[in-house]
């Protein structure tokens, strides 16, 4: 049953999407989308998920979740394939053609020259169209710049499917969700922010995600106001990460712990300095200020300085490791330098745009032996260091550390046999980590202070 101009009462259309009247099909089954398919299950009853990855598709139908590090999603993915209310499958135009309400959250990358790759979107919305029937409602997930579904997914949805634009509803709302805390995030950690086409479909979209989330929905004028929510979120982190890593960049100019001061300036509530760090990366925060350089006219050079500020982290990380190991008579050339964490946050199997890449780059350009270890990562090498066992580093006769991803196994080291070894700290978690000792601890905007000398 289509939910979208049926002319049917509303408690009727809530009854039956909450009652398996409105099959969902869920399109992208990864990190964001397996969460969201399970969440999906539970609340309409019938859910039909779609990978293009037959091993994805394939571990679903046997009741299995792929992705690791989220609580719960194991034990529902598997209740709601048992009970007949989730399966998979790798054609977009299959679940059409069983489904009513068409999900979205494809990867939408960019490419090597910061273009928005709309590669997935564009091949799952033509499989949905493939599928599309009249008061069918299609809603994007999946991030993307400014006027995407009201200039690109409608009309492609109406040339595929023969349907006129006003016979179907197609809606942005925007995943809010964060790994490690999906199913949480999706059931209503926070509001959810709906926009649709039109104004019929920002109504359909409103009725389910009322039913899906136990927060407050907040409807927007159309859905490109929707999509620039999801983008003015992601840009205000990165121009507000980056001024924390100016600020940090500052510390031995002005002879100061910049962390110490940014903690003392936030204890008022009209600042909220980010972290310093070595760097920004995810498929997320670095991505999405091109969303909007790229499609606008206007210049935005708050939003290009960010990225630059940003991307300019993994060099400062190895310039401060290679000053720190003069400081003690060594040269980074020839020593042996344990990177440690190579996926772009702590607890996420996710390494694109990671800062782990840059600051292996930089060491290996200066002549360092790089080790790296990861608890998540498999394939070290392709990053071009030796991979290591975190707890065999003491082991290593390392000259250095450095901590680009702060992995909660790193915590277990033997810190204690690495007092000879310079430790260069880019995630402010080594000083209560290494406890009491005779070490040498640099941290990104610490200054020259080096803990425990
Ligand atoms: N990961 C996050 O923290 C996060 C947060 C908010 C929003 N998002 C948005 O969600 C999108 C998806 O993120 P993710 O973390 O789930 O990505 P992911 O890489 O973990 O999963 C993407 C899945 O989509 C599948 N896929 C690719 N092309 C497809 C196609 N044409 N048809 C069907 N399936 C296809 C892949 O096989 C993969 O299983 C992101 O691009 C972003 O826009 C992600
Ligand atoms: C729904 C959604 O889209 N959610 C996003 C998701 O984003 P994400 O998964 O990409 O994670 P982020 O936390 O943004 O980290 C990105 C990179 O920035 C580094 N970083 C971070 C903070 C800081 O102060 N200093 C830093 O250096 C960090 O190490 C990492 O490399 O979750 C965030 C909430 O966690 C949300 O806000 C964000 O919208």
């Amino acid at each position: 049953m289509g939910l979208y101009d049926s002319q049917r009462d509303p408690d009727e259309q809530r009854r039956a999407f909450t009652s398996g009247e409105v099959p969902v099909s869920v399109v992208g089954l990864g990190k964001m989308g397996l969460p969201l398919a399970a969440v999906y299950a539970e609340t309409a009853g019938e859910v039909i998920g779609v990978d293009v990855d037959q091993g994805v598709v394939d571990g679903i139908n046997e009741g299995r979740s792929h992705i690791k590090g989220e609580p719960g999603l194991s034990d529902l993915v598997a209740e709601q394939v048992e009970a007949g209310r989730l399966r998979a499958t790798t054609s977009a135009a299959e679940a059409a053609e069983a489904a009513a309400v068409h999900v979205v959250i494809v990867p939408t990358p960019l490419t090597d020259d910061h273009e928005p790759d709309l590669g997935a979107l564009t091949a799952a919305v033509e499989g949905i169209g493939e599928g599309l029937s009249k008061g069918d409602l299609v809603v994007v997930e999946c991030t993307v710049p400014p006027g995407t579904c009201e200039g690109r997914v409608r009309p492609l949805l109406s040339s595929v499917s023969g349907l006129d634009e006003d016979e179907f509803g197609v809606a942005f709302c925007p995943e809010r969700t964060s790994s490690g805390r999906a199913l949480k995030d999706i059931r209503g950690a926070y509001p959810k922010v709906v926009g649709g086409a039109d104004e019929e479909s920002g109504r359909a979209a409103e009725l389910i995600y009322g039913e899906l989330t136990s927060n407050d929905i907040v409807p927007m004028a159309d859905a490109t106001s929707a999509e620039a929510v999801k983008l003015f979120e992601g840009v205000y982190r990165d121009v507000n990460i980056a001024l924390a890593n100016e600020l940090a960049k500052l510390d031995r100019d002005l002879g100061i712990d910049v962390n110490e001061a940014i903690d003392a300036a936030n204890t008022q509530p009209f600042c909220d300095i980010h972290t310093p760090g070595p760097g920004v990366g995810g498929h997320c925060i670095p991505f999405y200020p091109y969303f909007i350089m790229k499609y606008t006219e206007t210049d935005t050079p708050l939003l290009r300085t960010a990225r630059e500020v940003n991307d300019s982290m993994p060099a400062h990380t190895v310039h401060l490791l290679a000053d720190g190991l003069e400081a003690m008579g060594r040269d980074v050339d020839g020593s042996t330098v344990a990177v440690l964490g190579i996926t772009y946050r702590a607890g996420v199997e996710e390494t694109r745009k990671t800062p782990a890449a840059g600051v292996i780059d930089g060491l290996n350009a200066r002549g360092a032996k790089v080790l790296a270890a990861d608890p998540l990562i498999d394939d070290i090498e392709s990053f071009g260091a030796t991979p290591v066992d975190a707890a065999d580093i003491p082991d290593e006769d390392v000259d250095a550390v450095v901590l680009v991803t702060a992995h909660e196994e790193f915590a277990d080291i033997d810190w204690g046999r690495l007092e000879d070894a310079l430790l260069v700290d880019g995630r402010g978690v080594l000083e209560e980590w290494c406890g009491e000792g005779d070490y040498r601890i640099l941290t990104i905007g610490g200054g020259e202070r080096v803990s425990g000398q």
